[in-house]
């Protein structure tokens, strides 16, 4: 490190600015920074540096061939976010990317690997397809010094670069949701004929709806095969974007809906899913337009392979048997 940095006792600094932002953690209730950086110190802050631990600052004089933690953190923000996101200031020599929309994160996991392999440096990220909310982070980067080599930061400016070179887009970036019109089917005798009230239709609601997205029309069926096949022609006959069919979808004799989804004329792509909760979900198209069986879990539990399939959809993806393949790695959640 060519930079200079001198420690001077927090008695003898009144007056001086502070180089970096200054932490204080009180577990249970606080974490955050007390002291911002550039703060020129009086004497009545004294016994808050004491309290945290600190009885030297640092004066700096920053080489040119290195950067301040907080101005590494924003370079290698911009390089790395699609300029449709959020980069908050630094906060303690951090820098938060965050969505401006409800979306599907897509992150390059080649480069987040690529620059953590630089080392001093760090970029933490969700996972690509996690679904993020307007506002909530997606990553964040940081030095792990208080200075670091300008070229570190080129590098990652480089992996960056070459990323979106190749791909057109950058290496962080949210894929926004369509506003879908959904035709809901709900099947089982036990509702049709008013034995119970039905719970799946404001379920299923609430989820379009935290997505952007909205239960169009609902309707109702018995366990009747033919009765589902035609209730399902006719949402198709109303365009809707996706037909969502609840209940019936294990293996009692009264669970027709995956019988009548193919009836209909589906493309199954799965009835079943390696996933628990949601592992009798089904999966198909009918021409461009997704049909899903959805079992009685997606009424009952927060998060089930429901939860997982629609957001997808919901970005344009279509859904191929390869997804999923690859859900039940990590798809044991519950029960
Ligand atoms: N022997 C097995 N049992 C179960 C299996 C299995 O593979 N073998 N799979 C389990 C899984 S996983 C699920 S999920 C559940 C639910 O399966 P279904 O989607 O077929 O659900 P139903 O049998 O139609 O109903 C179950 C339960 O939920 C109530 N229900 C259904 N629809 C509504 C509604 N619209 N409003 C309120 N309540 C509703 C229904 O009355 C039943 O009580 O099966 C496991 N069992
Ligand atoms: O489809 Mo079931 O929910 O795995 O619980």
């Amino acid at each position: 490190m060519k930079t200079k940095l001198k420690e001077v006792r927090v008695q003898d600094a009144i007056g001086l600015r502070l180089a970096h932002d200054l932490t204080q953690i009180i577990p249970g209730s606080f974490k955050g920074r007390l002291f911002k950086r550039g703060h020129a110190i009086t004497e009545a802050d004294i016994p808050s540096l004491l309290d945290i631990g600190k009885e030297h600052i640092y004066i700096m004089e920053l080489d040119e061939a290195e950067l301040h933690e907080d101005d590494a953190a924003i370079r290698m923000a911009k390089a790395l976010a699609d300029p449709s996101l959020l980069l908050t200031e630094p906060h303690e020599g951090k820098v938060s990317i965050k969505s401006p929309i409800v979306g599907l994160a897509h992150i390059a996991e080649e480069v987040v690997e690529a620059v953590n392999r630089l080392g001093e440096i760090a970029l933490a990220t969700v996972k690509t397809d996690a679904v993020v909310k307007e506002g909530s982070p997606l990553a964040a980067t940081r030095a792990i010094p208080l200075v670091v080599s300008k070229e570190k930061v080129e590098q990652v400016e480089r992996i960056a670069a070459a990323y979106r070179e190749q791909h057109g887009k950058a290496p962080l970036q949210v894929r926004p949701f369509r506003k879908a019109r959904a035709g809901l089917l709900t099947t089982g005798g036990e509702v049709y004929y008013g034995r119970i009230q039905d719970k799946f239709g404001p379920a299923v609601e609430e989820k379009l709806r935290s997505f952007g997205s909205e239960v169009a029309e609902q309707r109702f069926a018995p366990d009747d095969r033919q009765i589902i096949v035609k209730e399902i022609h006719y949402l198709m006959s109303q365009g809707y974007d996706m037909i969502l069919v609840t209940g019936g979808m294990s293996v009692d004799p009264d669970d027709r809906t995956p019988g009548a989804i193919g009836a209909a004329g589906a493309d199954i792509v799965s009835y079943g899913t390696p996933m628990l909760p949601g592992s009798m979900l089904l999966i198909g198209y009918i021409g461009e337009v997704p049909i899903m069986g959805l079992p009685g879990c997606v009424m009952h539990d927060p998060y089930t392979s429901f939860d997982v399939l629609l957001p997808k959809i919901l970005a344009g993806d279509r859904i191929v048997r390869e997804d999923i393949v690859g859900m039940g790695y990590g798809g044991l959640l519950g029960r």
